[in-house]
């Protein structure tokens, strides 16, 4: 199969879809990689590194959209990028559909084949193609936050972990999963007053015991999110119901009653955000103030730090990319029944319900099942 790895074009966002030594296992498996020029080169993976690893490397991404039978990329593809796809080719990336109207319609115009990282799945009922990216935004989330808490940055002025005789900043959670987990991680070692509500008491229990009492963990309720919203320096918004728009749990009133220079920091914004203030930001010009509350909504956080992110991501898509390029991606899918999970889109329909769900109604799209969908 050819592999085409066009660079990313999202603000301030220096990932890229194979390192060199996965592009070595491709070739190794007997198929040609195709790199943009330059698309690994800001986080020190040059072309001669590609190129060592047998890959050819390709001046414009209009080439390597032209001729790849898989594109393999990192995050969304932005129009242009979507309306170079074509029915029979298979984008392997980050989609977040749910909150994306514009992309979606241009993913089923192009008939191509679409596998979300987001919404393939494990044997634990876990996403494992989005969980090292959730490992490094929920670490990411702690040190913006504690950044944005400094007077210089619109914050209140508050050091996350205080000192001796001042008492540390309030950090609330809200979603302990993978993205809350790695967050209360970080802000347990820096010594903040730490707090994690989610709505799985199995999960809270989990909590309890990797925490060991450094955290405090609190079944998520409207009247537990008035309560901690209200005494916090620091709110993560970390909720995940796989593939649908993420609920807006903190809303505006909550927002009004925070204490003037407290931050929020919504990594659930690439599902549309868990604030009812939230709206996308760039790592260029990452935050905005709603009522004194600095709001953090950066998309695409693991950007910022894409040289461990391209190593974390790639370990985790390297085996559900090599299936696809071996066996052909319907077999490989109708074999696995996780990385079916993953398809989104195929030859224009869209095969995830939770997609049907929140944008349906305005696009006028119908469901259909996955399976179904790959045998038209
Ligand atoms: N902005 C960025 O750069 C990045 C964003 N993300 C996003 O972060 C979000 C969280 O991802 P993960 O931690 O991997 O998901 P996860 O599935 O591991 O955890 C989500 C948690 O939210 C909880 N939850 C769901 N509804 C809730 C509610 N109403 N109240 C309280 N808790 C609730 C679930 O019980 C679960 O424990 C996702 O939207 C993901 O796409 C992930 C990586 C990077
Ligand atoms: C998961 C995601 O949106 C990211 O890594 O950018
Ligand atoms: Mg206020």
């Amino acid at each position: 199969m050819i592999i085409g790895v066009p660079k990313e074009i999202k603000n301030h966002e220096y990932r890229v879809g194979l390192t060199p030594a996965a592009a070595k296992e491709f070739v190794a498996n007997g198929h040609s990689v195709l790199i943009e020029n330059n698309a690994g080169a800001a986080i020190g993976f040059y072309n001669e590194d590609y190129v060592a690893a047998g890959a050819t490397i390709i001046d414009t991404p209009e080439e390597i959209f032209a001729t790849a039978e898989m594109i393999v990329k990192v995050k969304e593809p932005q129009p242009n990028e979507c309306k170079m796809l074509r029915e029979g080719q298979t984008l392997y990336t980050y989609l977040h559909l749910a909150p994306d109207p514009v992309q979606t319609e241009l993913l089923v115009k192009s008939g191509a084949t679409c596998i979300a990282y987001e919404t393939v799945t494990d044997n634990h009922g876990g996403l494992p193609l989005l969980a090292p990216m959730s490992e490094v935004a929920g670490r990411m989330s702690i040190q913006a936050g504690a950044h944005h808490l400094e007077k210089a940055q619109g914050g209140s002025g508050t050091l996350l972990g205080g000192v001796p005789g001042v008492a540390p900043a309030k950090v609330v959670v809200v979603g302990g999963g993978v993205v809350g987990t790695n967050a209360a991680k970080m802000a347990v070692g820096m010594g903040a007053d730490v707090t994690i509500l989610d709505r799985s008491l199995p999960r809270l229990r989990q909590l309890d015991d990797i925490f060991r009492g450094s955290v405090k963990t609190v079944y998520s309720t409207v009247d537990a999110i008035d309560y901690y919203t209200a005494k916090a320096d620091l709110v993560v918004g970390a909720v995940l119901i796989p593939g649908a728009a993420a609920p807006k749990l903190i809303t505006k009133e909550h927002i009004k009653n925070m204490k003037p220079g407290s931050v929020l920091v919504d990594v659930a914004i690439d599902q549309g955000g868990c604030f009812e203030t939230s709206k996308a930001t760039t790592h260029q010009d990452p935050t905005y103030v709603i009522d004194d509350v600095v709001h953090y909504c950066v998309a695409n956080m693991p950007g910022g730090v894409a040289r461990t992110s391209t190593m974390a991501l790639n370990n985790a898509t390297l085996p559900f990319g090599l299936a696809l390029a071996n066996k052909g991606p319907k077999k490989a899918m109708l074999e696995d029944q996780h990385l079916l999970n993953g398809l989104n889109v195929h030859k224009g329909k869209v095969t995830y319900k939770a997609v049907v769900d929140a944008l349906g109604e305005s696009l006028n799209l119908e469901y259909m099942d996955a399976k179904a969908a790959l045998e038209i």
